[in-house]
């Protein structure tokens, strides 16, 4: 496996994604001149790509444990250069819908097979997970320049859409070349500290976490949506400031990648990011909830745009994942079907409270933000290394349940040498091997400290297999 060249062509793909994802908004005119339809039509159109989402993320994330995260990679690939290539040419309106839908499957195939396998290439890969959204805002970034080029050149407006499609296609035959890392590849750490935790502790973290998928979703829609109207029509702020707050917003976020991709190297823990950077999103939305000095709320928009919308929703995820890492993809799956539920509901209830006032309407981001908070402090606290006695033992019994049941499975396997040995005639104690198995613990022994007492223990082991053979060759003897 090629770490990198497997790496770029994932990276490459949310690239790709992101064009996807705003390419029939930043359409709207053209598509509706070509389908001769109003803005109102192409618009519905969009909707579609949400219900493909909705409907794809359990049901691949699942399949995807079972099949193997390269097929839904490319099942992703394909979907989507379907997408771009049929949304060049389309003239019927279901069939425009129905591709969208295949849009939001696409995301949803891609996201079951990626963020799976940065996990399980190993070592610190999860902060790989955070850089693909740096990708994505890349993509986001470009779209509009493309088609704004596009229309000054009086080009046909199906370029923008055969570019990506293209991208595609060469990354399809790119990453085809390499290798997966092996699927479910159990991190042993990771395997080990998710059987540590209590049922009821994973139980609690996993509701928190699915919460988290929805609120990390939520509070970045909401904002996107309603800043620049809020900002205009409660503090009079002018246009350009009511955009800039959005821009601010983008360039935080792209920032707030780099540092939490850092952070993450660093081997910071992903529980206390999830609260610090929580915490600075809500103070960071309150200023710019209530604050009528532009300055300030362009400083406020910006902490936001870098707590809010800097990768810690995919933070989120990881964390999620670890707690149950035989099953990466349907976890994944779960995760953005809430943050599914989110670009669904979000525009419906803003929409109902706006009709009381725009600033009811952003300002329930406030909402959305501290139950994000109460939902993450919560996940943090159940997931830390409790230290009292009572749970030390608990962990001790866990630990104890393990090393019986290999214990068991050692006896029956010296059960099975002791009868060879009889059938051989050789003698139960083997002074040679026992060397070597006490060597092999010094040698596995990871605390040196450690290693006098392990040896000690499985000397008694070894004694008792040989006392266990004896026994074993004498009620054969009296059988006979
Ligand atoms: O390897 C063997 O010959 C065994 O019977 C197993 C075992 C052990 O428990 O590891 C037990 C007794 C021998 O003296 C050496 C090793």
């Amino acid at each position: 496996m090629n770490r990198k060249s497997l790496s770029v062509s994932l990276y490459l793909n949310y690239f790709v994604h992101g064009l996807g994802l705003i390419i029939i908004t930043q359409n709207m005119q053209a598509l509706s001149t070509h389908w001769q339809t109003p803005i109102a039509t192409v618009s519905y159109v969009v909707s579609g790509v949400g219900i493909g989402r909705l409907l794809a993320y359990f049901l691949l994330g699942s399949l995807s444990d079972r099949f193997g995260r390269k097929l839904f990679v490319n099942l992703g690939m394909l979907s989507y250069l379907i997408f771009f290539v049929g949304m060049a040419f389309v003239t019927n309106i279901q069939l425009a819908y129905g591709l969208a839908i295949l849009a939001g499957i696409a995301n949803s195939a891609l996201d079951a097979g990626t963020y799976t396998t940065f996990i399980e290439m190993g070592g610190n890969r999860g902060s790989a997970n955070v850089l693909l959204k740096a990708f994505v805002s890349v993509g986001e970034f470009l779209l509009p320049l493309m088609v704004a080029t596009v229309d000054a050149q009086r080009w046909w407006y199906g370029w923008t859409f055969l570019i990506a499609a293209a991208i595609l296609l060469v990354n399809i035959v790119l990453l085809n070349r390499q290798t997966f890392p092996a699927r479910n590849h159990d991190d042993a750490t990771m395997a080990a500290a998710s059987h540590r935790l209590s049922k009821r502790r994973r139980l609690i973290a996993s509701v928190g976490l699915a919460g988290y998928g929805y609120t990390s979703m939520a509070i970045m829609i909401l904002y996107t949506q309603w800043i620049s109207l809020f900002v205009s029509q409660t503090f009079q702020f002018n246009q350009v400031v009511a955009h800039l707050l959005l821009s601010l917003y983008s360039i935080g976020s792209i920032s707030g990648v780099g540092v939490i991709f850092l952070l993450l190297r660093r081997g910071v823990s992903e529980t206390r990011l999830l609260v610090a950077m929580n915490t600075g999103s809500l103070l960071a939305l309150v200023v710019v909830s209530y604050s009528p000095l532009t300055w300030l709320s362009m400083l406020g928009a910006l902490a936001f745009g870098f707590t809010a919308a800097g990768g810690i929703m995919q933070v989120g995820l990881n964390l999620f994942i670890k707690l149950y890492p035989h099953v990466k993809g349907r976890v994944t799956g779960v995760y953005f079907t809430f943050g599914s539920i989110a670009s669904f509901t979000v525009p419906l209830i803003t929409g109902w409270l706006s009709q009381q006032s725009v600033a009811a309407a952003m300002r329930f981001d406030l909402v959305v933000g501290a139950a994000g908070l109460l939902l993450v402090a919560l996940t943090a606290w159940v997931l830390k290394p409790a230290r009292s006695l009572t749970s030390q033992r608990q962990q001790i019994n866990q630990i104890d349940a393990r090393i019986v049941k290999l214990l068991n499975q050692r006896f029956d396997t010296v059960t099975a040498i002791g009868a060879i040995k009889a059938a051989e005639q050789l003698p139960v104690l083997d002074q040679n091997r026992e060397t070597v198995v006490l060597q092999r613990v010094a040698d596995q022994s990871h605390t040196g400290a450690h290693t006098p007492y392990l040896q000690a223990i499985y000397q008694a082991i070894m004694a008792n297999s040989r006392a266990y053979q004896a026994q074993l060759h004498r009620k054969d003897e009296e059988h006979d």
